[in-house]
């Protein structure tokens, strides 16, 4: 079907077609339930009176350090009953992140001493428990002790390591603001020390930070003042290069296109030099997170192979630094590598082993990645309520992710602005973050006179939660029905023109290229004369999943007319996307038809245009696709035209 004929179909479907009725009165209903939920937490707050001191109150009330587990083993072993305490807290220290749970089992012994410690050693032992409370991902606790030896502690060198973890926390948390507001006062004491050492430290957690903000430039900035000759400690110059790392990493993923390995090379050699260097350093936990960012990079360039043997090798090494983050990321590459490789039952193994620990994750791309996949693998088992279920999960952490992306970048502007720190800016970031700050505000209660009137709040809000739920699933399944095509599993038409239109979007906005592919089946009629219309249909079936599998991860196909297809190629050019389509040309070409019964080979005509010529206009780079595809077909058929 030419795709000129269609141009009203694209119209109506941004119109609605009825569903966006529905779809509307939803998301209303959900925003009225979202809105009367914060007001009822905000009562709630305010009822049972808040006390902003409620954690530094804690602390004093227990007068010791929270022990790191309830049933924790105070003896120490032999190896250590000589040492005198600071040099089991250096030791606790030295082995924080090397050797866990040694510094565990020390600083429980040392918890167990605590009423014979000096003052000094008394806060060193409780920023000791806050880094292991932070490792273990239990942030408040660990907020709860650094806040106050940041409040009270008359050493220089505890406030300031103090804040470097509350930063680390606040990146976890994706706390942006309050993040950059330590980074501001972590820089002032910095400039104020002349510790070189923890300068360093303070270094490499602020261009932590910045990395995980998603501000590569600024993290590489921070790295640059650090010089690296005059760093003695082996384990300092491993964190700096995995900070360098990850930033040229992230960088270079933004720009490049897959298939350069000539300019990924530098990349790869400073991978593997900064896994080198961090083994010497005897940190196994950077040597496997640098290891995963060498597996994207292979996966990026489609060597599946390479990204296999970088990390199946060191699987044991992984589970063993009892990292949930770098544990859940390392399954999730595996099950990419042999999904690349058409290996089904392996990435259904690695999969589920992501899918365990996922839920004590915060969303990411891994998140996003995990749930696409378990999506693609269930629909390729035929398992459609599985696939469902997946692809609502993967919308709902893609959507988290991109409000998430959001936020960072207002962060970091306003703090940019006003050099981290004005109240105006913190009053706005907190305003976005009202609800997250309310359910925060929730979890410091402690029981009031009101008990009641807040038993009789929570059951609403839950019966209320309950409900908005419920609907928002049902227009979820609603949703999914019309957007994919039933025979094929690709994207209907009017998906495809949502997603298109979503995607040419954000191309323009950060000015990348992004292209288009529209193939038409040749002589398709005769297959079905010939063989039968079930015979037909399980050719479109073939090509589909072919093409499917031969596109890079965030192409997306859709199924726009009876046995015409189109792909959309977000950050490709012209040259990429030639080659794109010409290994879908060969896939088809060489499909097993004869499986079916069908004597000569399938074939189909291609069209390519470019958005950049059209000026992100998907109606017109949609139109050129086609005019292309036509030329196709009458120079012959089998072959692929560009539209310039
Ligand atoms: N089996 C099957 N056939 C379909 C489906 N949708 C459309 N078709 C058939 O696709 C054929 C398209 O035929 P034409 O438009 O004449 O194109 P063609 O035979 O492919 O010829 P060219 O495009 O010019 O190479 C028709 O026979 C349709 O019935 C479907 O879902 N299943």
């Amino acid at each position: 079907m030419p795709y000129r004929q269609s141009h009203t179909f694209i119209t109506y479907s941004f119109k609605g077609n009825g569903f966006s009725a529905v779809h509307l009165f939803m998301t209303m209903l959900f925003k009225i339930f979202i809105k009367f939920s914060t007001l009822l937490i905000i009562l709630f707050a305010l009822l049972t009176k808040v006390q902003a001191s409620v954690s530094v109150q804690l602390f004093i009330n227990t007068n010791q350090v929270i022990s790191l587990t309830t049933s924790a083993n105070t003896s120490l072993n032999s190896n250590f009953t000589n040492l005198s305490f600071d040099e089991l807290l250096q030791h606790a220290d030295n082995n924080r992140s090397s050797n866990n749970q040694l510094s565990v089992s020390l600083i429980n012994y040392l918890q167990s001493q605590e009423a014979q410690l000096s003052i000094k050693q008394q806060e060193y032992l409780t920023y000791l428990t806050a880094y292991q409370f932070t490792f273990s991902a239990n942030y408040q606790k660990a907020m709860l002790l650094l806040n106050q030896l940041i409040q009270t502690s008359q050493q220089n060198n505890i406030v300031i390591r103090s804040h470097e973890t509350s930063i680390s926390i606040n990146s976890g948390t994706q706390q942006w603001t309050e993040g950059l507001a330590h980074i501001k006062t972590l820089i002032s004491l910095i400039n104020d020390s002349d510790d070189k050492k923890l300068v360093e430290g303070s270094l490499i957690t602020i261009a932590a930070f910045f990395n995980n903000l998603g501000q590569y430039q600024e993290a590489l900035l921070y790295i640059q003042q650090i010089n690296q000759d005059d760093i003695t400690l082996q384990r300092d110059i491993c964190f700096i290069n995995q900070q360098q790392a990850l930033a040229n990493l992230r960088l270079f993923l933004a720009k490049a296109e897959p298939f350069n390995l000539e300019k990924a090379a530098p990349l790869e050699a400073h991978l593997n030099d900064s896994i080198a260097l961090c083994q010497q350093a005897n940190e196994p936990l950077v040597v496997n997170l640098l290891r995963t960012y060498l597996a994207e990079l292979d996966l990026f360039e489609q060597r599946a192979e390479q990204a296999l043997s970088t990390l199946l090798p060191n699987i044991d090494e992984v589970i063993a630094t009892n990292y949930p983050v770098l544990i859940n990321l390392t399954y999730n590459l595996l099950a990419q590598a042999y999904w690349q490789q058409h290996d089904i039952a392996n990435t259904e193994k690695y999969i589920n082993l992501a899918k365990n620990n996922i839920e004590l994750l915060s969303q990411t791309q891994q998140t996003i990645q995990t749930y696409l996949l378990l999506s693609q693998l269930a629909e390729q088992q035929g398992n459609y309520a599985l696939a469902l279920k997946y692809h609502q999960q993967y919308s709902k952490a893609k959507q988290k992710v991109a409000d998430e992306e959001q936020a960072k970048q207002l962060a970091f502007q306003l703090a940019k602005q006003s050099d981290y720190q004005t109240k105006e800016n913190i009053r706005r970031i907190r305003q976005q973050n009202s609800i997250y700050s309310s359910k925060q505000s929730l979890s410091q209660q402690q029981e009031g006179n009101h008990l009641l009137l807040i038993i009789l709040l929570i059951v609403l809000l839950i019966t209320l939660f309950i409900w908005g739920y419920k609907s928002w699933l049902t227009q979820q399944k609603l949703k999914l029905i019309t957007e994919y095509d039933h025979l094929t599993q690709v994207n209907t038409r009017a998906q495809f023109v949502e997603l298109g239109q979503q995607a040419i979007e954000r191309c323009k906005e950060i000015n990348k290229p992004l292209s288009c592919i529209m193939f038409d089946l040749d002589h398709f009629k005769n297959i079905n004369d010939v063989y039968g219309h079930s015979i037909g249909d399980k050719v479109l079936q073939q090509v589909s999943t072919v093409c499917k599998h031969t596109c890079r991860p965030n192409d997306f196909i859709g199924r726009i007319g009876g046995e015409e297809f189109a792909i959309i190629l977000p950050d490709c050019n012209l040259l990429v996307a030639e080659d794109i389509a010409q290994r879908c040309l060969s896939a088809i070409a060489e499909l097993n038809v004869k499986s079916l019964g069908i004597t000569s080979p399938v074939t189909a005509s291609f069209g390519i245009s470019d958005a950049e010529r059209v000026n992100y206009d998907l109606t017109r780079l949609m139109a050129d696709a086609d005019s292309a595809m036509y030329a196709s077909k009458h120079h012959g058929r089998n072959c692929i035209n560009v539209y310039r």
